[in-house]
This record gives structure tokens, sequence and C-alpha cells, in this order.
């Protein structure tokens, strides 16, 4: 038992591999531990057809790693930083972010090679409503249509032929070893990341030190950063909806810079802000971005997408 950290997961091949990619991690640096990984089904992963911003409901694909750690069945859960909403339930926390992989959107076709050479009324596929508004800004020929399933689906629908192109986040295809597919990095210019974006998240129960010992060194300081400011940004806003939200932090050296993004799904109407300072301010400059916004008309956005809702 002592000797043992059981890793709760879904069983998506993108959370399986991020799961034994920690797994891997905590063996190498602690020699002798034994690390079960425990695959569970989240209502996200059951509701596959419905439009993810129709299902709505925070926390969709964590919930029930969050119950088997409060249950005692798992020690740890290990999110993309992406889907981790804003609270947590009580008795758990987010106790390290680990290394960022690349955090841009992957542009990803059989026929062309990036957003600029897509022919007029090209259909893209996508269910992201923050991709979905950012496409429609900067080319509203297109025909966006929804895209959902894991990536290994997504991947299998646009060589069916259903559509010209479709976006996915690069980190995932990285991951499970289909960075060749990736015909370009959308420059986030034109589309701009969600929040955590790229990044591994472990939450696990607070008062649990013997776990925290285990994974402290497993932290990674730029990227915690970033995704702290990221997600202080979206705390401010909106509490992890789905809705077109976008934010992105980099570093150069110790100055952090923040861009944030709230639009309408159809890419009429975008909000943009930018924050700088240190990085020891990182949560604080994430808020600024966030109250630049809502000074902007966010607020009138997101109160009119959450009530479609
Ligand atoms: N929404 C599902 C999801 N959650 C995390 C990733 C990719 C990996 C990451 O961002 O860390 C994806 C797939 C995608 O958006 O293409």
């Amino acid at each position: 038992m002592s000797n043992c950290i059981r890793i709760a997961t879904r069983k998506s091949p993108l959370a399986m591999w991020q799961a034994e990619h920690t797994a891997a991690l905590l063996k190498s640096l602690h020699p002798g531990l034994e690390v079960e990984i425990v695959g569970m089904t989240t209502k996200g992963d059951q509701l596959l057809d419905s439009p993810l911003s129709k299902v709505g409901g925070k926390g969709l694909f964590v919930k029930e790693l969050e119950q088997g750690m409060l249950e005692g069945t798992a020690d740890i859960a290990v999110h993309s930083m992406k889907d981790v909403p804003v609270e947590f339930p009580e008795g758990l926390h987010l106790a390290v972010i680990m290394e960022r992989e690349n955090p841009y959107d992957a542009f990803v076709s059989n026929n062309y090679e990036g957003l600029a050479d897509l022919p007029e009324g090209a259909v893209v596929g996508t269910s992201s409503l923050r991709r979905e508004c950012q496409l429609a800004d900067r080319r509203p020929d297109l025909q966006i249509e929804p895209l959902r399933g894991n990536v290994n689906t997504r991947l299998a629908k646009l060589d069916g032929g259903q559509y010209d192109a479709i976006i996915l986040a690069a980190a995932g295809l990285i991951r499970l070893g289909f960075e060749s597919r990736i015909r370009s990095c959308i420059d986030p210019v034109d589309s701009l990341p969600a929040i955590g974006q790229g990044a591994i998240g472990i939450e696990c129960r607070i008062d649990d030190q013997r776990v925290h010992d285990l994974i402290a060194p497993l932290a990674h300081r730029d990227t915690t950063d970033r995704v702290l400011a990221e997600r202080a940004m979206n705390a401010r806003l909106n509490g992890g909806c789905q809705v077109p939200i976008g934010g992105h932090a980099v570093l150069d050296g110790d100055q952090l810079t923040i861009k944030g993004l709230v639009g309408t799904t159809d890419g009429k109407r975008i909000l943009r802000a930018e924050a700088t300072g240190p990085r020891a301010e990182a949560e604080a400059i994430g808020l600024r971005v966030a109250e630049d916004l809502l000074g902007q008309g966010a607020g009138e956005i997101l109160a009119a997408l959450h009530e479609s809702h």
C-alpha cells in the first residue's frame, strides 16, 4: 500500500498515454515504487455523439476520477489541463502542473497545407466553439462542421472524406505519434489556444502528504506560471463553461505576457486583450486581461451564451 500509487484516468488513448507517461516518470524518480493505472469511464466519454457545447456541465471529463480519489480507489488523477474545471471538490486540489507540450492548434488535412490555402467554402471539422469563432473570423466563407470523438476517431473521420481539414490540439497528436499528420501549426494570432492547452496536471487529496512528496518533482515551473495566469483569467471570466474563450501565456525571462480572447461563436464579435508583468504576479496578470475583456463587454457575450445552453 504505502509503496504504491494508483492513477485514475479516462480510457481514451490520449488519457492513457498521459497516465502511462506520468507512471513512467514516477517510477524513474522513485525506484521500487509500484504504479497502478485505474481506467475509468466519464460522462463526457459516454456522450460522444452530442456536441460538447450542448452537453454542458462542469467537469464532464473529471467527475468520476475525482470520486475515485475521494473514495480511496485512486490516489492521483492525471488530466489534460484544458479539461480541468476552475473549482475542485472539497478535499481535492491541483498539486502539480507538468511540462507543456506544443500548445498550439494543428491544421490537419490530406489535401491542404494550412488555413490560407483552403479553397472557398471548404468544410472544416471542429466542435470547439473557440476554434469555430476564430475560424469564422479569419475565413467567413468556410463551412464549419461538428467533429467529436477522441483524437484517433477524429483522424479516421477526416480520412473518411467528410472534411477538407480538421483542427486538433497539436499536443494530442504529438503524444499519440501522429505528428506527421500535422500540416501546419496555426499561428496564435489566427487561433489563440485554449487555457491550459498542451499541459498535463495532477490532482490529488489535499491532505495526502505521501502522495505530494512523490509527485512534487514532476512540477514544471515555467508551465506552472503560464497555466496559472491562463486559469486566473478564465476563472474571472466564466468558471469553465463551454464558451469561445482563448488564453495563452508566454515567458520571456521573468516577463510573463498573456493574451486573452472572448468572442461570439459566429466570429462576428471578438474581443482581445493582453497584459505583461513579472512572472511572480502570474495570476494578477491573468486577472488584468480578464478585467480588460470585461470592460470591453465580454460579460454580455458570455451571458448570452450561457442563456442559449
Ligand atoms: N478537448 C479534448 C482534449 N483535451 C486535451 C486535448 C489535447 C491535448 C492537450 O491540449 O493537452 C484534447 C484534444 C483536442 O483538443 O484536440
